[in-house]
């Protein structure tokens, strides 16, 4: 049979990871397959660069539309990225009638709806692995491998970019700036690094991970996006001697009233396995009523690591090029129809416990006044450290771990505390997670 013909639309990082694997190890794919994959034609607007990659054998052209008008392409690969261009360019290869995979996980999380109901329409599979923690194979195990559960919750380090940043400027003690020019150098880094660095990317991916586990939408406009730039070294050394680590970590949980969609830096007790995930390795925890905890590990950036889920997907989408649309797995795991409108929680909702850091005036009676606003408001206390002042030092710092809280309730209390004049300066508060 002829191999199934494979258009790509943009040969960067991903794009010629993908070229490389699928050429390297073409026979042993084509085995699991049943069937040949070439990539038949490459569209990259830095077309003399995407000729170098890819070799006389293929042909390559500036224009994306050229692939997608091409009758002998069966399956188009979105590696372009962004909300744009790429999105046009993919509501256009499915209305053309062919397959999609991409590893844009951007634009699922903010168009998704619109992209899965114009492929279920056509009838054409749109296929995202590589989208969420790059070569971990989340997507199959939420939507197929843990498919008997009620999902609980997902937690997961899921921007091998910040994890690389915190775990470099802990470890190495380097600078926040030198360490993502570093990721950047590797690939890790999405076009515009504020997406990693302000948590936007992890949004997107717990976004795309929540409608999976609760069959609900994609609504990244509902999460709640907090990153790593305001976190500070001493708030990482603090959280150490208490026994924790600080990790962006992307969170959606089915609570009483709704679903929780979060992500922000966390405390995370340091005997986890999560805790002790490094660079730029990400890792998933995921909570089953049946199966119990799971927990996936993988490299979550990079060339070849994400080009391992995109080929994943085309070995999928090859399989079941012939069969019939309506036995094929849902785009979100629940059928169209089945799905839920259960809402997301605002952050004011979420139940989480916290760490806090008050620097205060050194003198007697602050300590009750602080522990005595948690008591008022119902706020229970895990633990306390006062540092020691330094000789002379009229200021010292006053770190409270609580145990469970509302989170409208914790900022009530927050702001209580930030008015008592002996606490000096803004209050630092970082959600402690314990994942267990
Ligand atoms: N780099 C990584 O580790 C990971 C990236 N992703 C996602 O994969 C996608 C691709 O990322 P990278 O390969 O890192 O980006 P990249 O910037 O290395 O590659 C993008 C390629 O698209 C080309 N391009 C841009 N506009 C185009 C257009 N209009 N027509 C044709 N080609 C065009 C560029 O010339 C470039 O070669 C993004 O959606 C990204 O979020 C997902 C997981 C991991
Ligand atoms: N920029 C992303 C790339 C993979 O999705 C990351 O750092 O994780
Ligand atoms: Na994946």
């Amino acid at each position: 049979m002829k191999p199934i013909q494979v258009g790509l639309l943009g040969i960067g990082t991903v794009g010629s990871g993908v070229f490389n694997v699928l050429r390297r190890n073409q026979e042993e794919i084509q085995r699991r397959a049943g069937r040949g994959i070439e990539i038949g034609m490459v569209a990259d607007l830095d077309t003399a660069r995407a000729q170098s990659v890819v070799g006389s054998g293929v042909k390559v052209v500036k224009d994306a539309r050229e692939v997608i008008a091409n009758p002998d392409i069966d399956i188009v690969v979105e590696l372009i990225g962004g909300y744009g261009i790429a999105r046009e360019l993919m509501l256009a290869a499915i209305a053309a009638g062919k397959h999609v995979v991409t590893a844009n996980k951007a634009l699922l999380a903010v168009h998704g709806t619109e992209i899965f109901a114009a492929a279920h329409q056509r009838g054409v599979m749109v296929a995202f692995e590589a989208a969420v923690a790059g070569g971990i194979p989340i997507i199959k195990s939420l939507r197929e491998g843990l498919t008997a559960n009620r999902i609980e919750w997902i937690a997961g380090i899921i921007n091998g970019t910040t994890n690389f940043i915190l775990s470099e400027m802990r470890d190495k003690g380097l600078d926040f700036d030198v360490v993502l020019k570093e990721a950047q150098r590797l690939g890790y880094a999405e076009a515009d690094p504020t997406f990693d660095i302000e948590g936007v990317d992890a949004a997107h991916k717990a976004t795309i991970m929540s409608a999976i586990a609760f069959g609900i939408p994609v609504q990244f406009d509902k999460a709640y996006v907090e990153g790593i730039t305001k976190l500070a070294a001493q708030d990482i050394r603090y959280a150490e001697q208490l026994g924790y680590r600080i990790k962006l970590l992307g969170i959606t949980k089915r609570a009483t009233k709704g679903i929780e969609l979060r992500v922000h830096p966390s405390l995370v007790p340091a005997r986890r396995l999560i805790a002790n995930v490094e660079g730029a390795m990400n890792a998933v925890v995921v909570q089953g009523d049946a199966v119990g905890t799971t927990l996936h590990y993988g490299k979550g950036a990079g060339s070849e690591p994400t080009a391992s889920a995109v080929i994943a997907d085309l070995v999928d989408i090859t399989r079941l090029h012939t069969a019939d649309a309506a036995h094929r797995v849902p785009h979100l795991a629940f059928q169209p129809d089945q799905m839920s409108s259960e809402a997301v929680l605002p952050m004011d909702e979420v139940v989480t416990s916290y760490y806090l850091r008050l620097r205060v005036a050194d003198e007697a009676g602050v300590l009750a006044k602080v522990t005595g606003l948690c008591a008022d408001a119902g706020v229970s206390i895990d633990a306390v450290l006062q540092r020691e002042a330094g000789e002379g030092e009229r200021q010292t710092d006053l770190i409270i771990l609580t145990h469970n809280v509302r989170e409208g309730t914790m900022n009530e209390v927050i702001g209580r505390m930030q008015a008592l004049p002996t606490v000096l300066a803004p209050i630092v508060r970082i959600r402690k997670e314990e994942l267990a």
